[in-house]
Formats: structure tokens, sequence, C-alpha cells
């Protein structure tokens, strides 16, 4: 009988096998890529967890919400821009067991948005170019994400 190969499918997974009672957190994020094919990461300012780390925009689902409606609210409170829900395009996912939480994080495309994205919670942005990415050290859960961003970036 054929079983599915292990890792096939489009999603990024890089979860233990371990059962346990971790809690589930639900975020959604997004890869906006501008005309100049880079896309933008913000950074996560100090005094919160994985300060430092370069991120991409979004943050969790609150409980009732949609994921576009969330990351349509996200955007506007953490970048001042208005995305119609029907410019994200699903790219590619996380599932990431951290030590107290596991991750689980839809990641959209967007080429297209109302305003120019400014840091609305003091963090800092920057439009990065595929071959840049590797200089921003990311959030464990975002590695995986990069070889279908990059394949994003490359198809302009
Ligand atoms: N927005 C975003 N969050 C990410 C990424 N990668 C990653 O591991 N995360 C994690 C960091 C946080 O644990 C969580 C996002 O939550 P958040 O930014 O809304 O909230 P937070 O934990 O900083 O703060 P709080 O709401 O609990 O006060 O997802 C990413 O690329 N983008």
């Amino acid at each position: 009988m054929a079983t599915p190969a292990a890792g096939a499918g489009a999603g990024a997974t890089t979860a233990d096998a371990a059962p346990g009672p971790k809690k589930m957190v639900l975020v959604v994020a997004v890869a906006l890529i501008d005309a100049e094919r880079r896309v933008l990461l913000a950074q996560r300012p100090p005094g919160r967890a994985m300060a430092g780390l370069w991120e991409f925009p979004g943050g969790k689902v609150d409980p009732g919400e949609v994921p576009e409606a969330a990351l349509v609210r996200e955007l506007r409170e953490e970048l001042a821009i208005d995305v119609d829900p029907s410019d994200l395009a699903p790219l590619t996912f996380a599932s990431h067991g951290y030590d107290t939480f596991h991750l689980l994080m839809p990641l959209y495309a967007c080429r297209r948005w109302q305003g120019e994205p400014r840091p609305a919670e003091g963090q800092r942005l920057a439009w990065v170019r595929g071959e840049e990415l590797g200089g921003y050290e990311m959030p464990a859960a975002d590695v995986p994400l990069i070889e279908p961003i990059l394949a994003a970036l490359a198809k302009g």
C-alpha cells in the first residue's frame, strides 16, 4: 500500500513528533512583495519574546476571527497600510514546536496594498532582496519559509 512520502506537500513542518499538551497558537503572517522584488521584514522590538529577530509582519488570530481579517487588522495596526483580503494569496505555512507552544502560521504573499508601510509600533522595517535574506536572523519557525519566498520573489 502506498503511503505519502515524508516531507511531501507545500507546508514547512519543523515540529518534533513528541506528543504533549502544548498550546497551539495560530499566527498569520505576510510576505509583502514590492515592484523591485523585495520582501518586507520587521524586527521584533526589545522586551518581547524573540526580540531582535526579523519576522514577517502579522500576529495572532483573535478568537472568532478569520485569518485574512486578522492579517488585514494586523497590517493596519503594525504598518498603517490597507490590504484587500482578496490580495492575500496563500503561499506556505509554518508548523513549529517552540518550547512553550506550538506555532501554526499560514504565510500569505501580497503584492498590492494601499499606503506606504511605516513602523507604526516602533519596530524597524527592512525591504530585503532574496539574496540578502540570509543576513537577517529569523525565528526558528521561519527558516523553512525562505525557499518558497525565494520562489515567489523570482516570479516577480
Ligand atoms: N508575526 C510573526 N510572528 C512570528 C513569526 N515567526 C514566529 O515564530 N512568530 C511568532 C512570534 C510570536 O510568538 C508569535 C506572534 O505573536 P505576536 O507578535 O502577535 O505576539 P507577541 O508574542 O510578540 O506578544 P503578545 O501578543 O503575546 O503580547 O509568532 C513571523 O514571521 N511573523
